[in-house]
Order: structure tokens, then sequence, then C-alpha cells
């Protein structure tokens, strides 16, 4: 069964569409990527998601439940991680836990339990009396990880939950994030392509609140072929004597050693300008395919979806 399955979900704040038929199925564990610029979509999404808003049409199942048939019931199944986490500063590590998992209405004689085994899980157990307004951003998002597992859901929600963070924080909560995506099902959005590329098995983009991509980590990667190659030569030809060669469409010299060049086809290429050099005596020292940048990817496929 989906743990998450979304189906043809729009919404509109008074007058523009903010999300148009959106579509997503999401079926183990790990950590899936919701990325897109600011304004793309991705709160309006999760805020949907986890209860917080009214979709204008289109549905969602959290592990077969309809959360608008059914609102209590997904929302026992569903951890929420907002991009600003309502922490009670005054109260302790422990008391703000146990407040947590009242709210998610934990037996009685389970909270104790509970609470020890988020805290563990999230790195925070010798904070436990620390009263929140004494951690550092890393521990207070700690924290609010804590209290969006504590009830063991089936799906932990994290919106944006890296930002404002300094560079060491940022590591050690991307660590924490990809621990907790070996036991669940995480939905994470972002705006940062490298934090997607670091942290998620699967990355959904969406653009101007629509899904423009969304496939495996593998095959984003994979999605733009490369279309240029390095070459250092001791004794480089002219680019014209490069652009007789089949395939090749331009030829741009980085200095008088080093050069790139632009093909349209990539079958044999590299095995055609090894072979010209042997033959022509170029001296070839390095030759490498460009892999194409993740941004040059993003900006294609958002300059495709607007297009
Ligand atoms: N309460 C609101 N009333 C009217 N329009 C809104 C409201 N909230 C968001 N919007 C609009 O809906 C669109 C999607 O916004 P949303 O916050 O979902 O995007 P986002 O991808 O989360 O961006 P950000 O990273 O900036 O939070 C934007 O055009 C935004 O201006």
């Amino acid at each position: 069964m989906s743990i998450l399955k979304i189906e043809g979900l729009s919404h509109r704040y008074s007058s523009a569409w903010a999300i148009q038929d959106i579509n997503l199925n999401i079926d183990q564990t790990g950590v899936v990527g919701l990325l897109g610029s600011n304004g793309a979509g991705k709160s309006t999404t999760m805020n949907i998601l986890c209860g917080v808003l009214n979709q204008t049409a289109g549905s969602v199942y959290i592990n077969g439940t309809d959360t608008r048939k059914e609102p209590e019931s997904a929302r026992k199944q569903i951890g929420f991680l907002p991009q600003n986490p309502p922490l009670y500063t005054d109260l302790t590590v422990d008391e703000f836990l146990t407040y947590s998992a009242e709210l998610r209405l934990i037996e009685n004689n389970k909270i104790n339990s509970a609470v020890e085994e988020a805290k563990e899980r999230c790195g925070i157990a010798h904070f436990s009396t620390r009263l929140i307004r004494n951690l550092s951003g890393g521990y207070r998002q700690r924290v609010g990880i804590a209290q969006a597992i504590i009830h063991k859901p089936k799906l932990v929600v994290m919106d944006e939950p890296t930002n404002g963070l300094d560079p060491n924080q940022l590591i050690e909560v991307r660590k924490l994030i990809r621990e907790i995506g070996t036991d669940y099902t995480v939905l994470l959005s972002s705006h940062i392509l490298s934090e997607i590329h670091l942290l998620c098995r699967e990355i959904v983009m969406i653009e101007a609140g629509r899904i423009i991509f969304s496939d495996t980590m593998d095959a984003f990667n994979n999605y733009v072929q490369p279309n240029s190659i390095f070459m250092r030569m001791e004794s480089p030809p002219p680019a014209s004597e490069l652009q007789k060669i089949k395939g090749v469409t331009k030829v741009d010299f980085l200095n008088s050693n080093q050069l790139r060049v632009y093909f349209d086809n990539e079958e044999e290429i590299t095995e055609r300008l090894i072979a010209a050099s042997v033959q022509y005596g170029w001296r070839l020292k390095e030759i490498n395919l460009d892999k194409p940048l993740l941004d040059d990817i993003f900006k294609q496929l958002s300059t495709q979806s607007i297009a």
C-alpha cells in the first residue's frame, strides 16, 4: 500500500492557483525531496498533506487514509516539521517532548519511553533538562525532528529543515535526516538542489505550482546527456581540424593546451578523438566527458516547463 498518494491536488488562494494537478505516489522508506524555487508551491503542498490547509481540489491519502474524510486518523500517521517549528523555548527538551507526545495522544504509560526513544534517535538525550531557548539552532532542529517522529508516523514531512543553520549544524542535521530516512518515509522540501542531491533517493521538482520532474535521483542525474568533452593536448591542432571529425559541432580553446569539444551525438566520439590524436600526433594528455552540472539540469527542466 502507498505510504503517500496524492491525486490531482490543486489549491487556489484568493485569486491565483498556488498548485495545480499534483500527483505523487511514495511506497517505501527513504528521503524524497520536493525541490522548487521560492513560491513554487512546496509549503502549500506540505501544509495540505499535514492538514494545516484544506485543498481546493484533489485527494491525499496517508497510508490509505483520506486526509479530508478521516483527518484525525490521517494526522496520527504523519509527523510534521514546519518551516518555523513551534518550539516552546521556555520548556526543557523533556517537557516539550512530553507535551508533544500528549498532543499526539500517546497513552500515558507509553509517553516516557516514546520521549526517551525520540531523544535517543535524534542525539539529544544529553540535553533532556536543558531549556530549548539555550540550545543552538542545530539542536533546536533536532528537537523539532524528535517531536515529528515521537508517535512513529508512517510519513514525516519536513519543510526546509536546514534553513538558517550554520555550516556545521547543516552537516549534522543532514546526517540525522539521512538516518531518519532509513526507518521512515520522509518528504523533505528544499530550494537547494545540492541538498536534495545529498539526501534524497527520489526527487520531485515543482515549478509554478506544477510537477515538472519526478523520478529517482539517478534518473535525474542522467536526464541531460553530456554534450561536451574536455581535452588537454601538448600539440593541439587548430579548431578547424577538430571540427572535421564526425559529430563535432564546436571547439572552444580554454588556453593553448586545453579545449572543450562540443558534439551532437555521443556515440564513439571519444574514440574518434583519441584515434585522431594518435594519427596526427596531437599528444593527448587528458580527455573527459563533461557531466552536466546539476544546476544546468534544473534550469533546463524549469525552462521547458514554463515554455
Ligand atoms: N496565504 C496565502 N495567500 C495568498 N497567496 C499565497 C499564500 N501563501 C502562498 N501564496 C502564494 O502561493 C504560491 C506558492 O507559495 P508556497 O509558499 O507554497 O511556495 P514555496 O515553494 O513553499 O515557497 P517558499 O520556499 O518561498 O516558502 C506563491 O505564489 C505564493 O505567493
